[in-house]
């Protein structure tokens, strides 16, 4: 765990002592546009969401599937960049304190330089990152690569880990560990993948750090079966899908608000 407590690791420090499982958010920031983001990300706040994962707008984000990649085309199309992601982060800190975590690619990070990268995520109020494309042994023999310890490095774990790298990526885990429930890229699934508890009990084995699942989680029903396997839920695209059509809606926070309520509610175990 890193050593400073973050808003992170005092989250799931208050979930862990009162027993719940957490809730965790994925919207692409700057989809539709950034101003919308930020209230948005106040409406997940409302809705009783945990963890807020911003993903920076990237023209070739491999590891999303198709709704994932048109949200962040519509970022980039409307004119978000790094900088300004960092902006709203700022805008949205003077209203909200809840955990957020950059997702990227490690491209944005090299083109913006890496430690202004990582220090002015700190300073606009970053928890912690995701870098999709970073393997854990090149992030281990690149310093330069390594946030700065304000800044929770998570990690992703998918189900054709090995062993050693699980214990390689759990041994080094800070804030928490995403576990990937299936192979391929991001996207609402009809079942929840077979395999979960298994692998989170692997995870375990060799760290406390916390493991949140996702990829494919689109209602409350497989919301609360993957809860009951994990520490905390991830959601991604069937959020991104709603604002993908509703867009344009005056409405668009408070639409989002009333669509994660009751995810929200089945991982609380409120249903
Ligand atoms: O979209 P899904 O299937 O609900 O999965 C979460 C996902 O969108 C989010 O965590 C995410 C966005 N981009 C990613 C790239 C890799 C892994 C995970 C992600």
């Amino acid at each position: 765990m890193s050593a400073f407590s973050n808003r992170l690791d005092r989250r799931f420090a208050e979930l862990r002592s009162s027993g719940k499982r957490a809730f965790v958010a994925y919207i692409a920031a700057g989809d539709p546009t950034l101003e919308a983001t930020v209230e948005m990300v106040l409406a997940l706040e409302r809705a009783g969401v945990d963890v807020v994962e911003l993903g920076v707008p990237f023209s070739d984000p491999l590891a999303d599937g198709v709704v994932n990649q048109m949200a962040a085309d519509r970022a980039l199309k409307a004119g978000a960049t790094f900088p300004k992601v960092l902006e709203m982060i700022r805008v949205l800190r003077t209203r909200s304190q809840i955990p957020l975590v950059l997702f990227t690619y490690l491209n944005p990070i090299y083109t913006y330089g890496y430690e202004c990268f990582h220090t002015d995520a700190v300073a606009a109020g970053v928890d912690g990152v995701l870098v999709l494309d970073l393997p854990p042994e090149e992030a281990l023999q690149n310093a330069e690569l390594r946030p700065t310890p304000e800044l929770a490095h998570i990690q992703l774990i998918a189900p054709t880990s090995p062993p050693e790298r699980i214990e390689l990526i759990a041994r080094n885990a800070e804030g928490f560990i995403y576990y990937v429930s299936r192979l391929g890229v991001t996207g609402a699934q009809v079942e929840v993948a077979t395999g979960i508890a298994e692998q989170v009990a692997v995870i375990k084995q060799f760290t406390e750090v916390p493991v949140c699942v996702g990829f494919g989680v689109s209602n409350p029903e497989q919301a609360a079966t993957v809860a009951s396997m994990a520490d905390g839920v991830v959601v991604g695209s069937a959020i991104v899908k709603l604002i993908e059509r509703e867009g344009a809606a005056a409405d668009l926070a408070d639409q989002v608000e009333v669509f994660v309520r009751p995810l929200v509610a089945a991982v609380k175990g409120l249903v």
